[in-house]
């Protein structure tokens, strides 16, 4: 589904270059959770830039959904609206739009009619027991409970893929628990593979697979804790 071939990113600053992807090489199959560790400055962003196609320049080869990713824009930016989806550790919501507002965005990006964006919204926030809360404003929800909409923003559209960076790092024990556990379900039932980056064990464990950087470079892979 996703597949890194000989991936190698450079960064220029001034005179000075910076190796940060070095010879990766990759595969994703649908459906499937991957954990994505390794301490800072290892590459975990870079890594994550290049799967979701925000950064081009890079050496290598991208194959997303069976098409090789060339380095056009348009083409990028196509894919990652209806393909991909996107969690971030502060859960990025806009500010001035509903819970509702929020989930629908990628649905009315994508131009679904507004009877069936209101229903799959509905339904999704439904899923993260949040349909109560659909007028609210995100500074009226707790983390979690922002967490919980920005993860039906990220699915809404069924994408293929979810790029998730530290989605855990911001939510207190029992709260990332049913983020790590809202993610796996749907991402088990709409086959949406994840990439995520993390430093959170009780992220990594749940994963189904386990890929360390360092340096930038992919060590062996650890097996994960819990199936
Ligand atoms: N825009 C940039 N310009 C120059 N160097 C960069 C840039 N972005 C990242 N780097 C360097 O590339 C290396 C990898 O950085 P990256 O942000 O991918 O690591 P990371 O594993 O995500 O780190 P962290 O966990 O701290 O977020 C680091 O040495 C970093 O300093």
């Amino acid at each position: 589904m996703l597949q890194l071939t000989h991936i190698e990113k450079t960064y220029t600053t001034g005179e000075i270059k910076h190796q940060a992807l070095r010879d990766v090489n990759l595969a994703i199959r649908p459906g499937t959770m991957v954990a994505l560790c390794g301490p800072s400055g290892s590459g975990k962003s870079t890594m994550l830039n290049i799967c979701g196609l925000l950064d081009q320049d890079y050496s290598g080869v991208v194959h997303f959904a069976g098409e090789l990713m060339t380095r056009d824009y348009q083409q990028a930016m196509k894919i990652r609206r209806t393909q991909m989806g996107f969690i971030f550790q502060k859960f990025n919501l806009v500010p001035v739009m509903s819970a509702f507002e929020n989930v629908a965005y990628p649905l009315q990006l994508n131009g679904v009619n507004s009877a069936e964006v209101k229903q799959r919204v509905m339904q999704m926030l439904d899923y993260v027991g949040l349909a109560k809360f659909a007028r609210y404003r995100p500074d009226r929800l707790s983390g979690g409970q922002q967490q919980r909409v920005a993860i039906a923003r990220a699915l809404v559209h069924k994408p293929k893929l979810v790029i998730a960076d530290e989605p855990t790092a911001s939510l207190d024990s029992v709260t990332a628990q049913q983020i790590i556990e809202l993610m796996k379900h749907l991402g088990r039932e709409q086959k949406t593979a994840f990439i995520v980056a993390s430093h959170d064990d009780r992220m990594t464990q749940h994963c189904d697979r386990v890929i360390n950087l360092q340096d930038g470079v992919i060590l062996q892979e650890e097996a994960p804790c819990v199936a």
